[in-house]
């Protein structure tokens, strides 16, 4: 399987005063292509750290990020800012969908700022739009639609520019369940493209569409669950 993303030894610290808090530890792991990976894990475990590496975020304390065949750790917050836009879709929680904007401009947004015209950001945005049938709501601003109807729209505009990484962030935490199907459904048929799709979750309901779980205690990262998950 083609490698998306991996981290080798990749660990992140941060120092406030006197303290330091170890957010993740050195860690090594392989994100494939055609995979829905899910990170779970306590509260503050470090699961949030692991995908802003990933991201492109933060910048790891020790270690390798590597995207591809790209090891982005010693690349500017430039060329950073430029491998967020064009190699990873980004989807949270709150949507996080511009209000004034309605739902096709905001799933064109990544493609203007790649400087694509707008004609063809249109095309492509109406094309993606339809695919998640959202296309009778184009003209729909965020707060005039349901929270699944938006995110959705946020799964689009992460997927526009063809990531073949996606990142998702609690991508389920405020759908009902109808809509939480619909936006994994989509999730899992990307994977199947030829995409990794990494997903932290403390949802319980997204356990079946997982190829791989990802465990994260007090900064440290395994295949296995760790013994107090054991417990619950
Ligand atoms: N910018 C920061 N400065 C200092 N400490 C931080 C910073 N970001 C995260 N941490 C600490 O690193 C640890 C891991 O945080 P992280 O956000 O990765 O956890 P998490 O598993 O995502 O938690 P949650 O499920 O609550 O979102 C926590 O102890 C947190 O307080």
């Amino acid at each position: 399987m083609e490698v998306a993303a991996r981290i080798e030894e990749a660990g992140k610290e941060y120092k406030t005063g006197d303290t330091t808090i170890v957010a993740l530890a050195p860690s090594t792991t392989v994100f494939n292509k055609g995979e829905v990976t899910l990170i779970v894990g306590p509260s503050g475990s470090g699961k949030t750290t692991l995908l802003s590496l990933l991201g492109c975020v933060i910048y790891p304390t020790t270690g390798n990020v590597w995207l591809g065949d790209t090891c982005v750790n010693h690349l500017s917050e430039a060329e950073l800012a430029k491998i967020r836009l064009n190699e990873i879709g980004f989807v949270f929680q709150g949507f996080n969908l511009l209000a004034p904007l309605n739902a096709l401009e905001n799933v064109m947004q990544p493609l203007l700022l790649k400087g694509e015209s707008r004609k063809v950001a249109k095309q492509k945005s109406l094309s993606i739009i339809r695919k998640f049938d959202m296309q009778s709501r184009v003209k729909n601003l965020p707060r005039n639609l349901s929270g699944g109807q938006q995110q959705r729209i946020a799964v689009a505009r992460a997927l526009v520019s063809d990531p073949k990484l996606i990142l998702c962030d609690e991508p389920t935490a405020s759908l009902d369940h109808k809509s939480a199907v619909l936006v994994m459904d989509m999730l899992k048929a990307l994977s199947r493209e030829d995409r990794a799709v990494i997903i932290v979750t403390h949802d319980t309901r997204l356990k079946k569409y997982a190829d791989r779980t990802i465990y994260v205690s007090e900064g440290k990262i395994s295949d296995t669950p760790f013994e107090e998950e054991f417990d619950h």
